[in-house]
Order: C-alpha cells, then sequence, then structure tokens
C-alpha cells in the first residue's frame, strides 16, 4: 500500500529574490520501504524533506503540487493539524540531530520526555521504553543515565535515532543522518537503521548526497538536481541501468561506501542558483551530452515499468551509459 505520494511539489523561499528550491518533483512510498533522496548540495532535498515534515522554515512554502500521507491531503494542514502527526506518525532524524540533545540533562530524561511529550505514559514505563530503544540502537541501556557528553559522536546520533523511533512512527524522514561521523561508524549506523527498517517495518525517506548510501538502504530512489527531480525508480533499475547523465556522474564520483571516495570533481562546475534557474534542463551547462534541445523544458521518459528519466536524450540512453564511464568524459563539459 502507499503511504506517502508526493505530485508535483514547488516550494519556494521568498526573499529578495525568492528561491523555488524544489520544482515539480513527484513521487510515492510503499509501506515498509525505504526511498533515497540523492543529489549534490544545494539541489532542495533537505526542503523536500521539511516539506513533508511540515517543518519548513518561517520563509518557505509549499507553492504547488500535493503532499498526500496514508490516503489523507496534508499539503495545507494547519500547523495545530500538522503537530498531531508530526513525530506520533512521521518522525526525522535531521543533518546535526546530535548536537541538538540537551547537555544539561541525562539520555534517560530526553528520551522520556519525547515519548511523554505525545503520550500518557507514567515515568516508570517510559524509562524501560527510553532502555528499551537504547538496545534497538545497539547501545548499552545502563547508558540512559549518561550525559550527551559521556558518549561519542556516534552513540549520540544512535540514540537520536531512538528518540525517532520512541513512537514507532509509520514514517522516519532521516536526513544525512551519518556524514558527520567517520566511515566505519557510518557503516555501522547505516547498518543498523536498515536492519530495524527490516525488523520494524515503517518506511524511510533517506536523503543523501552519497549515492552509494542509497545503494546500500534504499529500495527505491529520487536523484534530483537544481530543485528538479532527473531519474526516478527502483534502485535496482536505476543502479543496472541508469540513464540519466547526473545519475552516471554521481555513480562515477561514489564508487561504494568501502571502496576509496573521490571528490565531486568528477562532475566540473556547481549546481544551479535557483534564484535564477536556467529554463530547460538545469544539468545542461555541466552535461557532457547537452545539445540545443536541453534548452527546452525537460520531458518525462518512461524507461521501463519502475524508472522514469528527464532527459531530452541528446543521444541515445546506451550510448550515454557507456561513455559516462570514461573519466575524459567529464573533463570537458557541453563539448558535444
Ligand atoms: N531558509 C531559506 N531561505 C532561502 N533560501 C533557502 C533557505 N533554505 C534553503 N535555501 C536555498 O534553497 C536551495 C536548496 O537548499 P536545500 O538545503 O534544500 O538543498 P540540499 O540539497 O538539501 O543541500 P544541503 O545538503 O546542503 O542541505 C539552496 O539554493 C538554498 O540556498
Amino acid at each position: 500500500m502507499t503511504l506517502l505520494e508526493v505530485n508535483d511539489l514547488h516550494v519556494t523561499y521568498s526573499g529578495d529574490p525568492d528561491v523555488e528550491a524544489v520544482r515539480g518533483v513527484s513521487f510515492t512510498l510503499e509501506e515498509g520501504e525505504t526511498l533515497g533522496i540523492v543529489g549534490e548540495s544545494g539541489c532542495g532535498k533537505t526542503t523536500l524533506a521539511q516539506a513533508i515534515m511540515g517543518a519548513l522554515p518561517d520563509n518557505g512554502e509549499i507553492t504547488g503540487g500535493e503532499i498526500i500521507f496514508d490516503g489523507e491531503d496534508i499539503t495545507h494542514l494547519s500547523n495545530r493539524e500538522r503537530r498531531e502527526i508530526r513525530w506520533e506518525r512521521m518522525s526525522m532524524i535531521s543533518q546535526s540531530a546530535m548536537n541538538s540533545l540537551d547537555p544539561v540533562y541525562r539520555v534517560k530524561d530526553q528520551i522520556k520526555e519525547a515519548i511523554q511529550e505525545h503520550r500518557d505514559m507514567s515515568d516508570s514505563a517510559s524509562y524501560e521504553r527510553a532502555r528499551e530503544l537504547m538496545e534497538l540502537v545497539g547501545l548499552d541501556p545502563d547508558r540512559v543515565e549518561d550525559y550527551p557528553h559521556q558518549l561519542s559522536g556516534g552513540m549520540r546520533q544512535r540514540v537520536i535515532i531512538a528518540m525517532s523511533l520512541a513512537l514507532d512512527p509509520d514514517l522516519i524522514i532521516a536526513d544525512e543522518p551519518t556524514t558527520a561521523l567517520d566511515v566505519i561508524i557510518q557503516e555501522q549506523i547505516l547498518y543498523r537503521i536498515k536492519e530495524l527498517q527490516r525488523e520494524l517495518g515503517n518506511s524511510m525517506v533517506m536523503v543523501t548526497h552519497d549515492i552509494s548510501v542509497v545503494a546500500e538502504t534504499c529500495d527505491s530512489m529520487v536523484v534530483m538536481y537544481g530543485g528538479e527531480l532527473m531519474e526516478y525508480g527502483g534502485v535496482d533499475e536505476i543502479f543496472n541501468e541508469a540513464q540519466h547523465p547526473y545519475t552516471l556522474g554521481l555513480q562515477n564520483a561514489f564508487p561504494s561506501v568501502e571502496g576509496e571516495k573521490r571528490d565531486l570533481t568528477s562532475i566540473p562546475g556547481s549546481p544551479p542558483d535557483l534564484s535564477e534557474p536556467p529554463g530547460g534542463c538545469p544539468f545542461a551547462s555541466r552535461c557532457p551530452f547537452s545539445a540545443p534541445e536541453c534548452e527546452q523544458p525537460l520531458p518525462t521518459v518512461e524507461a521501463g515499468e519502475n524508472h522514469q528519466v528527464r532527459c531530452h536524450e541528446p543521444i541515445p540512453f546506451e550510448q550515454i551509459r557507456n561513455r559516462s564511464t570514461e573519466d575524459e568524459t567529464w573533463l570537458s563539459p557541453n563539448q558535444h
């Protein structure tokens, strides 16, 4: 069953100038599945996650499209109505969450507070639940007695994950949940998140700039660039047969979680300024395959039953895929 449906979503930040950070994104998430949202910094991933969570900054607004959660249109719910869904049915692990633990309270008090804010649960029952949650995320339950500074960064992030699970939400949105941690700890936490998701059966949206994290943890994925969806589909379909030059460029940049990481310099240039987005394909100026038609609005190509690509296909996808594995392809963008 579909848990989350995002249809042609637009999000704009007002300012001088306005920035349309999400521009017509659509996808669905099935119950029990994990969807990855991947793209470089500034592509609108966090904005999309916050819009779903109902946690946009004050100057951010949904300016088009809809978000359907468990059959209910939640696009324009009031803050009060949103609060009822938030944490009870959806929770979020944000980028710097591990630094958001209050240094003056013990872990147990912070987890208990997260529970008791929403549930009528006694002190002793919520204490037991806090211990149980610690165990669930792979921490010694006795560490609930600790203050945050007594825990390592990885342990603090596990506490945050425990808190996000406290009310057994249907959907967890994890925005770069391990980026601030070293690679070994990152690997362990991602593994635990994946195990938990299997055990508990909740759905997850995993926001990351690292496509290898998506390969490890997700069932389906949205590749975003310049606020727009570039490629969408099952992880297996996309990893076996990526078609969009941007997805292929990201795959080159991140060979695997264990493998040696190269810098994103394998795609020269940087994402567009979203206060003045280009009229056609936002990736055209960095794309080694771009042609004059790429200045036209993007078409959606059905590449398979479970696979969409938004690309003008200036040369056949087969050729794009073959040439994208050659480093020299990425050295001189826009020469074709
Ligand atoms: N509160 C805000 N007001 C104005 N513009 C904003 C605001 N927050 C984000 N933006 C802009 O929206 C665009 C998308 O940002 P967003 O943080 O969603 O991207 P991202 O892909 O998640 O990047 P990162 O991983 O660095 O957070 C960027 O151009 C950013 O500068």
